[in-house]
């Protein structure tokens, strides 16, 4: 499998340098350069196997890994989930479901694709031998699964951006309690867009990033989408694909987890209705509605993790919606940087309507959700699981509507003890959370400032 650049002015690399790069060397997206098909008789052979068989089948196409050596890092990238099934359903009505994706390490779908990442860096440096240099930025839950699934490894050092008093105190707790020490968690003065601007500019200073190895693990990372599009495929054919469509709802932030639907979706997953949801940080919901594509200032919300006005996966959804011209995509994301947005033409908002609706919840819809989901069946989600869940009762139709529920209630106690009354309980394994001593460093919003830290504390 090739893969190629959303702005087309990257060389094509295989799967591990595609890993590897993180981030194309022309500042894009790396995508696929064709997709492998999951005919009927695939899809009905999955029905009842194991999350790992369906990751193995899903995957390997994808891969110029060995079946074998494939089939062992998805083995230890799942052992330590939380639940047999690993991405279990839930039913909460006579037709809509959630898909529960946070029974991995940290608590949120993040670990899916983070576990398998740490395999696969693990594998590629060992061969390699060599060291990585990861810095990612978080609103919250991409950090804390990945300074888990890379704490303590001797080859990988890990800097995780969070954006300063902007995430719950879980997730903060979550990435400057290991004591391992080569994962660092660094507080920005900014929101989850300046990180995420901070980290792409590290990607292309090319003296810096090939000082340094770096490599990225948020979703801009393509092995993050293909990992996350593994629950589409076992919750459809849980739910009776090829024969019956499936819709989906996304709480959508960076657009990953959505783009992994459409994966699916391309790949021949019979998906009806792919529903973006958004919180009132809703660029990608008016979008859908005007085609014009405009920043504003990123609004804390009760569901922090989707406090993004930057969606970066985006841009591989308008690679897409522009008939893969690289040249086209540049230009918009060079209107983006100096202009705070741009338009998106009728012909590409067409492609772009036939793939995704989308819809929107406030800060109160949000809570009255988590409030009557709660009392009528007993479920308690979380603030961005919530916001899918209002979203899909609006865009419900003839088929399954399934909300994935992105984070463990537990990780927002603020939330939803103000929605319902009753506060949620960390696991065992984490009852000492707020006990731990914390280990955090702080740098204003400054390229300059990080790259320095980084380099002073790798040589
Ligand atoms: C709990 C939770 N829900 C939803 C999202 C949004 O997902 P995406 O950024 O892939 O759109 C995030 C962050 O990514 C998250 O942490
Ligand atoms: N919601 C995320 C933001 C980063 O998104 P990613 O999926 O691109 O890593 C978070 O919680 O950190």
């Amino acid at each position: 499998m090739k893969y190629q650049s959303t702005r087309g002015r990257a060389p094509i690399l295989g799967f591990e340098e595609t890993v590897l790069a993180g981030l194309a060397r022309d500042g894009g997206l790396y995508v696929p350069t064709e997709l492998p098909h999951l005919d009927a008789g695939t899809l009905a052979d999955l029905r009842g196997r194991s999350y790992e068989d369906v990751a193995l089948r899903v995957m390997l196409p994808f891969t110029d890994l060995d079946e074998t050596r494939l089939g062992d890092m998805i083995e230890a990238a799942y052992a330590g989930f939380g639940h047999a099934a690993r991405a279990p359903l839930v039913q909460i009505d006579a037709d809509q479901w959630l898909l529960e994706l946070f029974h991995g390490p940290t608590l949120a779908f993040k670990d899916f694709a983070m576990q398998f990442i740490g395999q696969v860096f693990q594998d590629a440096m060992k061969r390699r031998g060599d060291r990585l240099t990861i810095v990612g930025a978080t609103s919250g839950d991409t950090g804390s699964a990945a300074i888990e699934a890379f704490r303590g490894l001797d080859n990988v050092e890990c800097f995780i951006l969070l954006p300063e008093g902007r995430v719950s105190e879980v997730q903060r707790r979550q990435m400057t309690t290991p004591t391992e020490p080569n994962v660092h968690a660094i507080a920005v003065d900014g929101d989850f867009d300046d990180c995420q601007a901070l980290v792409k500019a590290m990607f292309n200073d090319h003296a810096f990033r090939d000082r340094v190895n770096l490599t990225a693990v948020n979703s801009i990372n393509w092995a993050r989408v293909l990992a996350q599009s593994v629950y589409y495929v076992s919750s459809a054919v849980a739910l009776g694909a090829p024969e019956r469509s499936v819709s989906y709802t996304v709480p959508t932030g960076n657009f990953g987890d959505i783009f992994a639907g459409d994966l699916a979706r391309r790949m021949g997953v019979p998906i009806d209705r792919l529903v973006i949801a958004t919180n009132r940080n809703d660029i990608l919901h008016r979008t859908m509605e005007t085609g014009e594509h405009r920043k504003e200032g990123v609004a804390p919300t009760i569901s922090p993790s989707m406090d993004i006005q930057v969606s970066s996966n985006f841009e591989r959804a308008l690679f897409r919606a522009y008939d893969e011209d690289g040249n086209a995509v540049a230009q918009l994301m060079e209107e983006l940087s100096s202009e705070g947005g741009f338009s998106i033409s009728q012909g590409a908002m067409g492609a772009l309507r036939e793939v995704y609706r989308s819809g929107c919840a406030s800060e109160e819809e949000t809570a009255a959700t988590i409030r009557s989901i709660y009392a009528r069946t007993g479920e308690v989600l979380c603030p961005h699981t919530a916001v899918g869940v209002k979203v899909a009762t609006e865009h419900r139709g003839e088929t399954p509507m399934v909300t994935l529920a992105t984070a463990h209630p537990a990780k927002f106690p603020d939330a939803v003890e103000a929605a319902t009354g009753s506060r949620p309980a960390l696991p065992p394994r984490m009852a000492d959370l707020f006990e731990r001593p914390e280990r955090i460093t702080t740098v204003p919003n400054a390229l300059d400032a990080l790259k320095t830290l980084i380099e002073e504390t790798l040589f």
